[in-house]
Order: structure tokens, then sequence, then C-alpha cells
């Protein structure tokens, strides 16, 4: 299966004052195309550092991340930014929706910004909004959806630049238990079209919905965890 990101030996510690954090040790793995991979792991493991490292957000300490075969090391923050625009979609536990734009606008932006026409724009906000079922709601402000159609609405927002890559932080922690079974069968269902799905979760309820998971523990990442250690 092609792999849409990989980290190699990547490791991240992060400098406060003289004390020196290391968030991840030296981590490998790999991202493949229609894979809804997991990553789990107690509060401060390292899970939202791998994921922003998956991101380009921030960079390695040490080692490689290549993302849709382009290494990013040494990329400018320019270059950094159009690795993101192009190949990755986010996914935030609160949504992150603009509260002035209705749904469809909120959608049309990341296109707007890609240069790409309003109208072509709009007709591609459509089309993302229809894939998680929101076309009724398209011209409703955020503050008039719940918790879980915001939620797909941003997920419409991120798959809307057709990313290989969908990075989601903990995009069930907000909501109620029936939204979460539909946002993760939403990106369940994306992974299945040429995507790979990365959700960081604390919810071991996830687990259903996963091709794999990846257990972060101090700072170490490891595939397969054992039921005890995910449980623990
Ligand atoms: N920008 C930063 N500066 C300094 N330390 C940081 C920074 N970001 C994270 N850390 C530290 O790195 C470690 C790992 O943090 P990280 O956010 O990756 O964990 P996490 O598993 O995502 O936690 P949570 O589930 O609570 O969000 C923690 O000890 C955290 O305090």
């Amino acid at each position: 299966m092609e792999i849409v990101a990989s980290v190699t030996n990547a490791s991240k510690q992060y400098k406060t004052g003289d004390t020196v954090i290391t968030a991840l040790q030296p981590t490998t793995c790999e991202f493949k195309k229609n894979e809804l991979t997991l990553i789990i792991g107690p509060s401060g493991s390292g899970k939202t550092t791998l994921l922003s490292l998956l991101g380009c957000v921030i960079f390695p300490t040490r080692g490689e991340v290549t993302i849709c075969n382009q290494r990013i090391d040494g990329l400018k923050q320019k270059e950094l930014a159009n690795v993101r625009l192009k190949n990755i979609g986010f996914v935030f536990q609160s949504f992150n929706l603009l509260a002035p734009l209705n749904a469809l606008e909120n959608v049309m932006q990341p296109l707007l910004l890609l240069g790409i026409s309003s109208k072509e724009a709009k007709q591609r906000a459509e089309e993302a909004l229809r894939k998680v079922n929101m076309e009724n709601r398209m011209l409703n402000l955020p503050k008039m959806l719940s918790g879980g159609q915001q939620q797909r609405v941003a997920i419409a927002r991120a798959l809307v630049t057709n990313p290989s890559l969908m990075l989601c932080d903990e995009p069930t922690a907000a909501l109620d238990i029936k939204s979460v079974a539909v946002v993760m069968e939403e990106l369940k269902v994306l992974s299945t079209t040429g995507k790979s799905v990365a959700v960081v979760t604390h919810d071991l309820r996830l687990k259903q919905f996963a091709d794999r998971i990846i257990y972060v523990n101090n700072g170490v990442a490891s595939e397969n965890p054992t039921e005890e250690e995910l449980f623990h």
C-alpha cells in the first residue's frame, strides 16, 4: 500500500530555559493510503507531538519526516505552509470554525487561500459538505449547528482540498456519544477513499474504527499494543 507520510528515527525535545523535555523518543512509523490509524496514550505522552511532526507544524530535533515523498527538513516556513496546504487536512477538538461565516463559506476558505475562484470553490465546498451529509445545513452559521454537525463541517473543510493525509487531534472529545459514532464513521469512510487518516485520542472506544493503533507512552511510540498496555 502506498505510503503517504513517514517519520524515521524522529525525536522531539522542547527547551524551556535550562530544562529540556524529551516529548518523543526516536520514532519510526509509516502512514498508508486507505488506513485509519489511532494514536492512543496517556496525557503528556507525546501524541500531539507526533501529530504535529506529521502536520509539519514543528521540526524534529533529530530524524526525518516525509510527507507525500517530500522530506520536510530544511524547508523554509513558506514551503512548509505549502506542503501543509496541498497535502494535509487538520481537524481539531474545538472545530475552529469561523463564527461569522456559514458552513459553506467556512469550507470554501482553504480553496480561496489556494487562489481558486469563488465559483469553483463554492462547487467543491458543496461537494465536500455532501460527503459528510451536511448538504441541508450549508447556509447555517456554526452557532446554529450541534457540536457533531460543526465537526462534520470541519471535516468537510479539511477534505475540500483533497489532502492525502488527514490529521485529527481529539476530534470527538467535545461530542456526545451519538455524534462520536457519526464523526468516526465519516472519518472511516474518508480513509477508504485513498486517504490516510490519523486520529489522536484518549478514548479507547474508538478502537473499533481503527485499522491500526500506535500506542505512545512516555515519548515512546509502539505499534500493536497489548490490551494490558491500552487499559492500564
Ligand atoms: N511547546 C512545548 N514546550 C515545552 N514542552 C512541551 C511543548 N509541547 C509539549 N510539551 C511537553 O511534551 C510532552 C508531550 O506533550 P504532548 O502534547 O505531545 O502530549 P499528549 O500525549 O498529546 O498529551 P495530552 O493527551 O494531554 O494532550 C509533555 O510533557 C508536554 O508538557
